[in-house]
């Protein structure tokens, strides 16, 4: 189910706005990577990127290649509808359907993918998913009411079940915490290290100790210059780039020197 990602020369625009530039990375499969950098360096363009949301906004395009488990993504024969069901996506915000219920927020993305569904799969889906994201035991006397009933933290989990209930093979999350309180951040990050075992996961996070926790291995963001596009410095183990990183600027970035 998991795949790993690809990612050559890959330079992203909106419109003639060249934001990302020439950034090429192996993302390993069933692995935690996290995204990190200062802001307006592309993380978040870049992850929108590997499941073909950033085409959405009018004009933004990329060239490049990105290729999951030997499929090209960008190939023109590929459904970027398809793309976006495969690659669950977490955002800051949680963003459930707040007047659906419960269990039709977690069934939302296998309800467009198979045109029926029996009863007996959807409870089935719904329960898996909550167990999967941790959920299940909190919510499951009142899966009739209203998503947005919950707690922030539960909200956020809730929104990991709608994305993992299709059984995607990557999942895109971008600062997924940073929205919740502690508890429910170290909630999430429990379920985070969890899912790795399933799931190829890309995280963009502000929070170096939560980069530290969750993830193997760390791909470092920045802006060569006011104006110019963001690129990609070092990616690494994460070990080493809190330890010893390659580039100077990344051991500014994590001290804290800027950024
Ligand atoms: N919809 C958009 N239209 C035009 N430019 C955009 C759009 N979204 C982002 N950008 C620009 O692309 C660049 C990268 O932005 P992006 O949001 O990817 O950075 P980021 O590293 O995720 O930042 P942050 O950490 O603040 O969220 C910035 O210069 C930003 O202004």
């Amino acid at each position: 189910m998991a795949k790993s990602i690809d990612v050559s020369d890959l330079n992203i625009y909106y419109g003639d706005f060249l934001a990302v530039e020439g950034v090429s990375m192996t993302i390993p499969a069933r692995s935690v990577t996290a995204l990190i950098g200062p802001s307006g360096c592309g993380k978040s363009t870049f992850l929108r990127s590997l499941n073909r949301m950033h085409e959405v906004i009018p004009g933004a395009r990329v060239d490049g290649k990105v290729v999951i488990d030997g499929q090209e993504l960008y190939a023109p024969e590929v459904d970027p509808v398809e793309v976006r069901r495969q690659i669950g996506m977490v955002f800051q915000r949680p963003n459930p359907f707040p007047t659906m219920s419960i269990y039709e927020n977690v069934l939302a993305g296998s309800r467009l993918n198979a045109k029926k569904l029996k009863k007996h799969a959807a409870d089935e889906i719904v329960e898996k998913s909550l167990r999967g994201a941790n959920l299940w035991e909190e919510v499951k006397d009142r899966l009739d009411k209203p998503g947005a009933g919950l707690s922030g933290g539960q909200q956020q989990r809730l929104c990991i079940a709608r994305a993992i209930a299709v059984e995607p093979q990557v999942l895109l999350m971008d600062e997924p915490c940073s929205a919740l309180d502690p508890i429910s951040t170290s909630a999430i990050e429990d379920l985070i290290h969890d899912l790795k075992s399933d799931y190829t996961i890309v995280i963009v996070t502000h929070n170096m100790q939560q980069a530290a926790r969750v993830s193997e291995d760390t791909a470092f963001f920045n802006l060569a210059g006011a104006g110019k596009p963001g690129r990609l410095v070092e990616m690494n183990a994460t070990r080493k780039i809190f330890s010893n990183p390659d580039e100077p600027s990344t051991e500014a970035y994590i001290s804290g020197r800027f950024g």
